[in-house]
């Protein structure tokens, strides 16, 4: 279990992470969730002690990261890289970070050969692909078979066989029990990964717990319907007082109502439904829409027509 509570982090005058609380229970998989310089990674930091806040605190099992008697065997952690430029091959730094922590060669061998790094373990890790890199900073994370994993951004880099190992890893630790926070901004690998997710923007909080009620309650389900007597079904369902979209593909979307009173209303007018099915949005759009007002650094995709015309 995580408790962050009232933490706060300014760098100069900039307030990163603003009066930030929540939990993360064991047992499931929490999603860190927010936009681009939102403060997650400088919170996963000040929860193992490599940022000091300037207000807050935060209890890993109960206590400061600092006073656990075993840090590496309670948390395994994948922050910065800044390991990543080592001179020594993958397995020769395991090993060094296993030795400082008493922990065996064995160890070593076995985790290169979970995050499948083996064929390349005699390899600098300066010169290893960004995947490769990933994968060894999950080992050295795992080292201590630790109850709590903090993975800041786990799949940056991986390949689609890396990032499915990633989720059965992830959700394989909560099946056991154990505390994960994850990071990412692969929000429809999140949908299937993550249990419960912690939104934040601008250092701090928008909301938390089941990622399920979330996407629920932020974003508006819709029967989708796929017809060829589109017109008259339409026709049918306005007429009894619903909204009715017409996709670009083709689809029917209506809002306001069920899948079960669309399928009666299409029974009563005559009418083949080819598809029938109702969309309770994604999380992606239950994301965009928390966080709108708190994305700092956001693209434009062409310039506005005022500004292109003079
Ligand atoms: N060492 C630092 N010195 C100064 N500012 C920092 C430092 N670390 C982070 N920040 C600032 O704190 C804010 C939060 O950054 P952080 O990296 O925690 O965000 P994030 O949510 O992890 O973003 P991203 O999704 O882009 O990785 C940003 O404005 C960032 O520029």
């Amino acid at each position: 279990m995580i408790i962050v509570e009232g933490l706060t982090k300014r760098f100069g005058k900039r307030t990163a992470v603003d009066g930030l609380s929540f939990a993360v229970r064991p047992g499931v998989v929490t999603g860190f969730l927010g936009p681009n310089g939102a403060g997650k990674s400088t919170t996963m930091r000040m929860i193992v002690g490599l940022d000091r806040p300037a207000a807050g605190s935060v209890l890993v099992d109960g206590r400061p990261y600092a006073e656990l008697d075993a840090p590496l065997r309670t948390v395994g952690a994948l922050l910065d890289a800044g390991w990543a430029r080592s001179r020594n091959s993958a397995r020769t730094h395991l090993r060094w970070v296993a030795s400082l922590n008493g922990i065996s060669r064995e160890r070593v061998e076995e985790l290169l050969r979970l995050v499948g790094l083996r064929e390349v373990a005699g390899q600098r890790v300066g010169t290893l692909s960004l995947g490769m890199r990933q994968r060894l900073g999950m080992a050295m994370a795992l080292l201590g078979d630790p109850r709590i994993l903090l993975f800041d951004e786990p799949m940056n880099g991986l390949d689609p066989e890396g990032i499915h190992w990633v989720r059965g890893l992830l959700r394989g630790f909560a099946a056991e029990g154990r505390t994960v926070l994850v990071s990412s901004h692969l929000l429809s690998e999140m949908a299937i990964t993550a249990d419960e997710v912690v939104v934040i923007g601008a250092g701090r909080l928008i909301t938390s717990g089941s990622t399920r009620d979330f996407i629920e309650r932020t974003t508006r389900a819709a029967v989708l319907v796929r017809t060829p007597g589109g017109a008259r079904l339409t026709e049918t369902l306005r007429r009894a007082g619903h909204q009715v979209d017409l996709r670009p593909d083709g689809t029917l979307a209506v809002t306001g109502t069920t899948a079960a009173r669309v399928g009666e209303l299409a029974a009563e007018c005559g009418e083949v439904l080819h598809e029938l099915r109702t969309d309770h949005g994604s999380l992606e759009e239950a994301f965009m829409r928390t966080t709108y007002d708190a994305v700092e650094y956001r693209a434009t995709t062409a310039a506005p027509a005022s500004e292109s015309t003079q």
